[in-house]
């Protein structure tokens, strides 16, 4: 198609060489013919590559065995650590995809994930508007001047002088073509040039999108219809699982449905290739917090389909809900919500997953499975299903084939077909959101706590990821901060805007940042970014579970402190005062571990404020705000004036940083309120409609992600 796309010339381009594929997977050596016709040897990856760039490992027959074993050890160790990535290819092709008009910072950093397609022409487009706004890139409806059809353009961002930025944007491309089923989206192009910095994926375009549908005012989807979903979206997941792909980020506003009653899955952004016997680590820091599962709250490494299915039972709870089912705000809230809901693990599982974060979390007492209790209103074969699915062991969810076959799909009523789904009008994510500002503001408008109260519990809220509690997009925003100081505050700045407007953020996300999964177990930690730039209201810091991520995040608008970890903690102790989650100690080591470990990640400048004595810290710093710094969040304490002084042991009782958090959380919830109303009233509210401003937030280095 002149200029277009063209159609994958490969088998594995079109998704049909799963076997093939599979093989390869298992880890092979390939015979095949050279280029000079000589026979070569050569290791093909895990993920059916050719190793390296298509050069290295391959090997002439009469070069030295040893050498050879060498060599491809060393490409196995390679490819297993770089699991994914795509990679270069050899310098003829190089040249073939520069002369079809690929740019050469994508050509040479990963030139296997364009191989056979020739780049489409941008102004072959007409963009029509922006219809979704992701972590990593903005997404817009278009018009596809060649095809004459809409197409969505979702426009990644990352930094294309950064090699490993473009390895793992091209990752997405990479799995995305070797994908090939009616219920994953189809990536139908790609538009760039020869000296363009930037690169559009062109989507056949959906109308809605689960989360947008859902919490359209008056919609309650029946039984058939659920199944209907639940069914399309288990099909889709099997045909990830059985081409070797985890998704880990099934959510609603990922799952995409056209007018046809069509769901597709979307976003493939973190996804992963996986093997059964898996050899190598992958990173826990996926999935969006509220379908997250255990084990990767728990810091699991190894895992496999069972973290896709957890989250389709989450989706399948919330599809009958008509809201989340476990929205926690951090990491610690979230593991505590999935072990009052769903018990917490056996001990056999406590010792045989040997997980890292066990010692922390793992409750003195275990907790009793209250799914079946909890959703009695729920049709029997639908609880029967998310009890499998919501399995604490991931041993025992199955799979997405064994669930298809679940009685959920084979009693009445049965699945509806999706033709005869209702018309909805078009229903995205990002119109939740803004029918929630809107809703909002009429509320801050009014001044009456009580309309505010109220219209949070509306249904237009209901079904909105309510606060960003997202310790990884906040890892992630450092890390870019670091190659893009200059967005830094801006980001900050967003964030704080959006916490002081109340403006509803996504559920905590598994960003980008921790879609490379490979980038992050390679870095050194001397290469760990540290933020030093200005805490501003609005933003606070979370200890996320991996050591380096001390993080600013965004505080939600309802309860502001409860993002740190330690206020996940507070509430498990003050509001479950009985609970079994975390006894005294535990909380008391975790909050000492988190201030220690946030203080290790400091940047070289903020160490030098602060002096740990003995036991004890002290320090002091700059505060333009009494909000969001991460000593008083973990801490409690607050500041005087513009200066912090923080002295005292680390092991604080309990019942005094309960005591402080509570103070602590009134204070935040009060600026916050005075922000918003402030905000309101100063009429810099977004105003109704598809206009939203780019996030500068999201402006920057996608390579980190
Ligand atoms: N093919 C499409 N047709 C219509 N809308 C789409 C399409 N693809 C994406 N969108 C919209 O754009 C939003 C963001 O897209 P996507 O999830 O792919 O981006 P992302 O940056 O990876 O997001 P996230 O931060 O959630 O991981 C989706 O929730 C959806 O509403």
């Amino acid at each position: 198609m002149g200029g277009v796309c063209g159609k994958p010339s490969s088998a594995v381009e079109e998704g049909r060489e799963s076997p093939k594929l599979r093989q390869a997977n298992k880890g092979a050596a390939v015979v095949s013919r050279g280029n000079s016709g000589k026979r070569v040897e050569s290791f093909r990856a895990k993920d059916g590559r050719e190793n390296g760039d298509g050069r290295v490992g391959y090997v002439d027959k009469r070069t030295n065995s040893s050498r050879r074993v060498r060599d491809e050890q060393s490409e196995k160790k390679k490819s297993q650590l770089v699991d994914t990535i795509p990679r270069g290819i050899s310098s003829a092709n190089e040249a073939e995809l520069i002369a079809v008009g690929w740019p050469s910072w994508l050509v040479g950093a990963a030139g296997e994930s364009i191989k056979g397609w020739i780049p489409r022409r941008a102004d072959t487009f007409e963009k029509l508007e922006k219809i979704g706004q992701g972590t990593y890139s903005s997404v817009y409806k278009a018009r596809d001047l060649l095809h004459k059809k809409v197409v969505a353009l979702k426009r990644v961002r990352f930094d294309n002088l950064d090699r490993e930025s473009v390895k793992f944007m091209a990752r997405e491309i990479l799995i995305l073509r070797r994908l090939n089923h009616p219920n994953i989206i189809k990536l139908e192009g790609l538009v760039t040039s020869r000296t363009s910095s930037s690169l559009y994926l062109v989507f056949e375009y959906m109308e809605h999108d689960l989360t947008g549908l859902a919490s359209l005012p008056g919609v309650k989807f029946t039984e058939p219809q659920v199944k209907c979903y639940m069914q399309q979206l288990l099909s889709g997941l099997d045909h990830c699982h059985s081409h070797g792909v985890l998704h880990r980020d099934i959510k609603g506003s990922n799952l995409l449905i056209d007018d046809n009653g069509i769901l597709k899955i979307a976003d493939f952004g973190l996804a992963s290739f996986f093997e059964h016997h898996q050899s190598a680590p992958l990173t826990s820091h996926v999935v969006t917090l509220w379908y997250r599962p255990p084990e990767l709250l728990l810091g699991a490494t190894y895992y496999g389909v069972a973290v896709d299915l957890w989250s389709s039972g989450c989706i399948l709870g919330e599809l009958y809900a008509g809201k989340p089912i476990m929205p926690g705000r951090t990491e610690v809230e979230q593991l505590h919500k999935i072990f009052k809901l769903c018990g917490s693990p056996s001990e056999d599982y406590w010792k045989k997953s040997k997980l890292h974060k066990s010692t922390v979390f793992k409750p003195i007492q275990p907790y009793r499975r209250h799914l079946a209790e909890t959703f009695k209103d729920f049709p029997d074969a639908a609880v029967g299903l998310m009890e499998i699915l919501l399995a604490v062991d991931p041993a025992h969810r199955g799979t997405a084939a064994f669930a298809l076959k679940s009685e959920f799909f084979t009693v009445e009523p049965h699945a509806c077909d999706p033709t005869t789904l209702p018309k909805y009008p078009p229903s995205k994510e990002i119109d939740a959101k803004l029918r929630s500002e809107e809703a909002r503001r009429l509320g801050a408008g009014i001044k009456d706590d009580k309309v505010e109260r109220d219209t949070r519990g509306s249904k237009d809220s209901r079904a909105v990821p309510a606060p960003d509690a997202n310790a990884e997009l906040a890892m992630s925003l450092q890390k870019r901060g670091r190659s893009n100081p200059k967005t830094r505050s801006e980001q900050f700045n967003r964030h704080k805007d959006e916490a002081a407007s109340g403006f509803p953020i996504d559920p905590p996300r598994a960003t980008h940042a921790l879609k490379e999964v490979r980038k992050e177990q390679m870095e050194q930690p001397a290469n760990r970014a540290s933020y030093s730039g200005p805490l501003v209201p609005g933003v606070g810091w979370t200890k996320a579970a991996k050591k380096h991520e001390a993080m600013p995040v965004v505080l939600p608008r309802t309860n502001l402190s409860s993002l740190s970890g330690l206020v996940a903690s507070r509430t498990l102790t003050s509001e479950d005062s009985r609970d079994k989650f975390f006894p005294p100690h535990q909380v008391a080591a975790d909050q000492a571990r988190r201030v220690s470990e946030t203080f290790d990640e400091w940047g070289s400048s903020r160490k030098q404020d602060i002096k740990h004595q003995n036991q004890g810290v002290t320090g002091s710093r700059q505060m333009g705000n009494v909000l969001g710094s991460t000593k008083e969040s973990i801490m409690g304490f607050q500041g005087k004036g513009s200066k912090i002084h923080f002295s005292g042991p680390l092991l604080v009782p309990s019942n005094n940083v309960d005591q402080m958090l509570k103070d602590h959380d009134r204070q935040i919830q009060e600026a916050a309120r005075r922000a918003r109303i402030e905000k309101a009233r100063v009429g810099n509210i977004q105003p109704q409609g598809l206009q939203v401003t780019p996030n500068p937030m999201y402006v920057g280095n996608r390579g980190a992600r």
